[in-house]
């Protein structure tokens, strides 16, 4: 097998903004990233993807709420909610995958295997909600959702508007890792663990069962690129770099950066909690557990931040 690359794609990042955010819209993001993502594996990698969900799995609990609240749909839990956004986003990042390789002449398949990851059902995250999903809301909307909705629990998402909070505890196995292994040692590109995949704990008997939480694809995504010892992990998100005093007048881009360095930052609190900090914790996380090099870049600099030109890229040295 050649070198491999673990690229993770936020939820967000394939939502350009409110305007464009059905289901149309975000297969055209795919579409768009998927071509920068193939740019790479014709680079020589050999490439997992893994995606996020937040704001698809905050759409689709909404929608089955409203059905309740309307008509008395059942219900679905946020658990299948995060099995119904893999599969979504799969299908559409596994046919865009395929199509571009058609488009190509590259002789490769993709596919989409749909992953549980085991979390401990005792993790603090159950009484600590902190994962933003769904839509963003501003000053005038949250007087109406304290009024409505009273049990949300919300949060100020890095400036962005209020989001939203759901459980998100750390996940410790990913189930189908062995099936993930078998297929990219194969030449298939792989979509996996998306979502941070389908949050399961295990019961006394060593069954698997379903848990209402939705998982950091950034934590889920190192875990897989820990445990496949990628050589490289690349998260793919909004910006095309990661800055100091983001969002402020003296705002500046990080390009090449030590391990030493970027903890350093990160203990000042330059990055913020529930969208940049889990990055750059997974991206910490994946060079202590033996990694070489992580990037964070947006889709149209992937080709460019491999090659080292672009990006923000963090190395263990
Ligand atoms: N220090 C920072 N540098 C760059 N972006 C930051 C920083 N802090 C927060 N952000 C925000 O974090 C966002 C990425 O997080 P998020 O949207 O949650 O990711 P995802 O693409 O995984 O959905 C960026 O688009 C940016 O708005
Ligand atoms: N599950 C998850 O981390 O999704 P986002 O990357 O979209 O926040």
């Amino acid at each position: 097998m050649g070198k491999l690359a673990v690229i993770a794609i936020g939820g967000n990042s394939l939502i350009k903004d409110k305007k464009h955010q059905t289901v149309d819209d975000q297969y055209l993001a795919v579409c768009e990233t998927v071509k920068h993502i193939v740019d790479v594996i014709e680079e020589g990698y050999e490439v997992i993807v893994t995606h996020g969900n937040g704001p698809q799995v905050g759409f689709m609990l909404r929608r089955s709420e409203i059905a309740h609240e309307a008509d008395d749909m059942h219900l679905v839990p946020l658990v299948n909610c995060d099995a119904d956004t893999q599969g979504a986003i799969g299908y559409q990042i596994q046919q865009a995958l395929q199509n571009e390789f058609n488009k190509r002449g590259i002789k490769k398949k993709a596919t989409t295997v749909v992953s549980q990851v085991e979390v401990d059902k005792n993790d603090s995250a159950f009484s600590n909600p902190s994962k933003p999903i769904g839509s963003f809301y501003n000053d005038d909307d949250m007087d109406k959702i304290k009024k409505e909705h009273p049990d949300w629990i919300m949060i100020n998402d890095s400036g962005r508007g209020y989001r939203r909070v759901v459980p998100s505890p750390m996940p410790i196995k990913i189930i189908e890792q062995d099936s993930i292994e078998l297929l990219i040692n194969k030449g298939i590109t792989v979509i996996a663990v998306g979502g941070g995949g389908i949050p399961v704990i295990r019961d006394e008997e060593d069954n698997l069962n379903g848990i209402n939480a939705v998982i950091d694809k950034d934590n889920a995504s190192c875990l897989l690129a820990s445990e496949l010892n990628a050589d490289l992990f690349i998260i793919s998100t909004a910006v095309p770099n990661v800055c100091i005093n983001f969002g402020k007048e003296n705002q500046e881009k990080l390009h090449d950066i030590s391990l030493d360095r970027i903890k350093e930052l990160r203990d000042e609190g330059h990055f913020a909690p529930g969208s940049m900090l889990p990055k750059i914790n997974a991206c910490v996380n994946f060079l202590e557990n033996g990694g070489t090099k992580a990037i964070i870049t947006c889709p149209n600099e992937l080709k460019e931040a491999v090659i080292g030109n672009k990006g923000t890229i963090i190395c263990n040295r």
